[in-house]
């Protein structure tokens, strides 16, 4: 067989966006999802395979900045629509492109690759560790209550202002059903994003064109769903949060039984947070809130009645690959003071085998080549689980995953390593 891997051009992204399409069961997109990912494709960093001029694989690499423990934004690779033709699988070509594409990152000087797996199978072979999980709900919202705290009152015992349209003086709060698409509605909400994303390990900063994507009306998944609708939290007319969402309506010969489907939600505190939450449960004509995609400790849980009742799973979601270790260790903090000789073993990257010291604690880290005795032992894919502070080294190390060689360096590290807050990636790409 010779084929021909190629940096991908305009000229090629309908073939190759087609043959995407086609390897995933050949579903085609509306024209607004494939405007959008036409626009946000990056060709220079984007690889398709050729046979003379039939499109067979494809795979694209967004250039992201990735929220790490301690808040820093790292420039990560976002490995993205990987696809290799049904009648040309099981020959190599995705371990040609991830080869290809690994080199390109670290020659982009990008010390980390993120992605998505459609299975998990696939890419724990080039290095790539389950780094965060996603948590699922379907709440029955006729049953389950929700009841964020009342409002704080002031020295006086005054309350700051009421909820909804109850609410009055200073720090009045007010929902408000927005445009979701509204320019300036988007602006907003964008605004409250941003200022989330350095707070949580695992977002992704979104770059002009990405603002699109929480809005976009995909066939596919729309299934009865209204277009995707808005309501901001405002506290005296400033935005202190958001939410997306569809609804489903739904009858049966007793009544209404509608689905509320969250699309995001963000807040800039915990007051505008559990407003926008009630507002989901009390959407009239729905008894259910559904939600894909939340952090495993997203709050609601603690605002419910009846948490058994939420329908929770939780599911791998962000696969993480360190292209530089020493870059990528040296780009976090670390949550007690850490000083651990690490034993790296890199098969696909070679160039990241071997010793390396990490010193480091909630300030700042140094990661550097060492002869010194190896504390832990570990393959990079293991690392990388651990990276985002998300899975914990001694749990990798329960199931015979990493090797403690000095008494103590593992419940060391697995504390450095971890994350107060879950990290958790918004949304796929
Ligand atoms: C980030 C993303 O975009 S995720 C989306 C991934 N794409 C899809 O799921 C679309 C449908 N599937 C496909 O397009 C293809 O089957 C791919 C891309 C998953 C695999 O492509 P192939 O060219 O067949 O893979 P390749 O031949 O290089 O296989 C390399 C190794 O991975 C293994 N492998 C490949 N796919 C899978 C899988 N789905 N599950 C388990 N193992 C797999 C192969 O068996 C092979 O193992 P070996 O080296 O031990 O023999």
């Amino acid at each position: 067989m010779t084929t021909d891997l190629r940096v991908l051009t305009p000229d090629d992204w309908d073939r190759w966006y087609k043959a995407f399409e086609h390897a995933f069961g050949g579903v085609t997109e509306t024209a607004q999802e494939r405007a959008l990912w036409r626009d946000l494709t990056e060709f220079g960093r984007s690889l398709g395979v050729w046979d003379e001029d039939e499109c067979v694989a494809t795979a694209g690499a967004f250039r992201f900045g990735l929220t790490v423990p301690g808040g820093a934004r790292v420039d990560a690779a976002g490995i993205t629509m990987v696809s290799v033709a049904p009648t040309y699988r099981r020959r190599g070509l995705l371990s040609a492109m991830m080869r290809r594409q690994l080199d390109d990152v670290r020659a982009w000087g990008e010390p980390l690759a993120i992605l998505t797996a459609s299975e998990p199978p696939i890419y724990g072979r080039f290095g790539y560790g389950a780094a965060t999980q996603e948590l699922a709900a379907e709440i029955d919202t006729a049953r389950v209550r929700i009841a964020p705290p009342r409002r704080a009152v002031d020295a006086d015992g005054v309350p700051r202002g009421g909820t909804g349209e109850g609410g009055a003086g200073a720090g009045r709060i007010r929902l408000r059903q927005v445009g979701a698409t509204d320019p300036a509605v988007r602006a907003a909400c964008e605004e409250i994003y941003a200022a989330v994303v350095p707070e949580r390990p695992g977002m992704i900063a979104r770059t002009p064109g990405w603002e699109r994507l929480p809005v976009v009306n995909g066939e596919r998944e729309r299934d009865g769903m209204s277009p995707v609708q808005c309501v901001l939290v405002e506290r005296d007319g400033e935005v202190a949060g958001f939410t997306l969402y569809r609804v489903k309506p739904e009858w049966d010969r007793s009544g209404p039984k509608g689905t509320v489907e969250l699309r995001e939600l963000y807040a800039r505190d915990a007051e505008a947070y559990g407003e926008l939450w009630r507002f989901l449960f009390g959407i009239d004509l729905t008894s259910t809130v559904r939600a894909r995609n939340r952090p495993v400790d997203d709050p609601f849980q603690h605002l419910v009645s009846d948490v058994r009742r939420c329908g929770l799973q939780v599911r791998d979601a962000l696969y993480v690959r360190l292209v530089e270790v020493g870059a990528a260790l040296e780009a976090r903090t670390y949550r007690t003071p850490v000083d651990v000789v690490l034993e790296v073993e890199d098969a696909f990257c070679p160039w990241n085998e071997g010793r390396w010291r990490l010193t480091g604690d909630a300030k700042g880290a140094a990661c550097v080549r060492t002869a010194d005795q190896a504390d832990l032992a570990l393959s990079v894919r293991e690392l990388a689980a651990a990276y985002l502070g998300g899975v914990s080294l001694t749990s990798l190390a329960g199931a015979g995953r990493v090797t403690e060689l000095r008494p103590g360096a593992l419940a060391e590290a697995s504390t450095a390593f971890s994350s107060d807050v879950a990290p958790w990636l918004p949304h796929g790409f």
